[in-house]
């Protein structure tokens, strides 16, 4: 099917957004953070969401995370209104900072929002065993955070926002502060968890390369005020060696992005 204005590709929406505005008033007066966002994501897309800072990316994330509260048009997140969906534990949410309690062990930091939710010891420890396995943590529950390196604290906070079981996983630059070497393991171990889960994917990054790496839908954004100015379907196959980001589709997809940045950027 033909993406439409939204970016709709077809198959079972679970995030629309259609004009949604949010204004923050502040002491030095009103920021429109979001104006007119239009958006549809389908089960099972990910979806990656670049600009520059300020345009609003980590805003949107929240939005549907029910962490604000748009000031104008309508969002739903699994045909629920992002409160509802909160409350029914539609989504985990992935932050830069693993935010990881020292001290708990790996395992006992997955185990605290499983505990707040109610679930059984029995369940948790089954839960806990399999998310840590998912993201190649196994063996690692016994151990505390500061054990364990700056990429293995990210994997586990992502097993962390898994262990509910959440259709939706929401994504702000997780491995904006990991070096080049590693970020590119965690794209590659990402790229595979979703695959295996067939989750969907809202994901905040800076990283171009990344953003194509990942995505199978990039939006483009752009600040002052912040919005959409455009949304590519990706044409990469599903499976995407890291040296795909060598071939000709994927360079030109990057310049794609690159264009859509620097046109939102027109009149800086
Ligand atoms: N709670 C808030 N109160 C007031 N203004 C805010 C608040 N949260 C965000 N903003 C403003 O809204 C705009 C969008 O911020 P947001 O953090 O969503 O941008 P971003 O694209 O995620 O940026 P970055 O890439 O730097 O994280 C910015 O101008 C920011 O200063």
């Amino acid at each position: 099917m033909k993406p439409n204005k939204t970016g709709d590709s077809g198959g079972r929406s679970v995030i629309t957004a259609r004009n949604i505005d949010l204004t923050f008033q502040t002491a030095d007066g009103p920021v429109h953070a979001l104006k007119d966002v239009n958006l549809t994501i389908n089960q099972g897309d990910f979806v990656s969401f670049i600009g520059p800072s300020g345009c609003g990316k980590t805003t949107f994330l929240r939005t549907i995370a029910a962490l604000e509260t748009p000031t104008g048009g309508n969002l739903t997140v699994n045909g629920m209104s992002p409160d509802e969906a909160r409350k029914a534990r539609a989504y985990g949410y992935v932050f830069q900072a693993p935010g990881l309690y020292p001290w708990r062990t790996i395992s006992g930091n997955i185990s605290l929002p499983l505990e707040i939710m109610g679930f059984s010891k029995a369940d948790r420890q089954q839960r806990i065993e399999r998310v840590l396995e998912l993201v190649d943590l196994a063996g690692f529950g016994g151990k505390y955070p500061w054990q364990l390196s700056g990429g293995m604290q990210q994997r586990a906070s992502i097993a962390r926002a898994l262990a509910f079981d959440a259709d939706i996983l929401l994504m702000d630059e997780p491995f904006g502060a990991l070096d080049e070497i590693v970020r590119d393991r965690l794209n590659e171990a990402l790229l595979e968890l979703w695959k295996k889960t067939q989750k969907t994917i809202g994901f905040v990054t800076h990283s171009i390369p990344e953003a194509v790496y990942l995505s199978t839908k990039i939006v483009v954004m752009s600040p002052r005020p912040g919005r959409i100015t455009k949304i590519i379907n990706s044409p990469l196959p599903a499976e995407r060696p890291l040296e795909i980001r060598d071939t000709p589709d994927f360079i030109a997809l990057a310049h794609e992005v690159r264009e859509g940045l620097r046109e939102g950027h027109g009149d800086d």
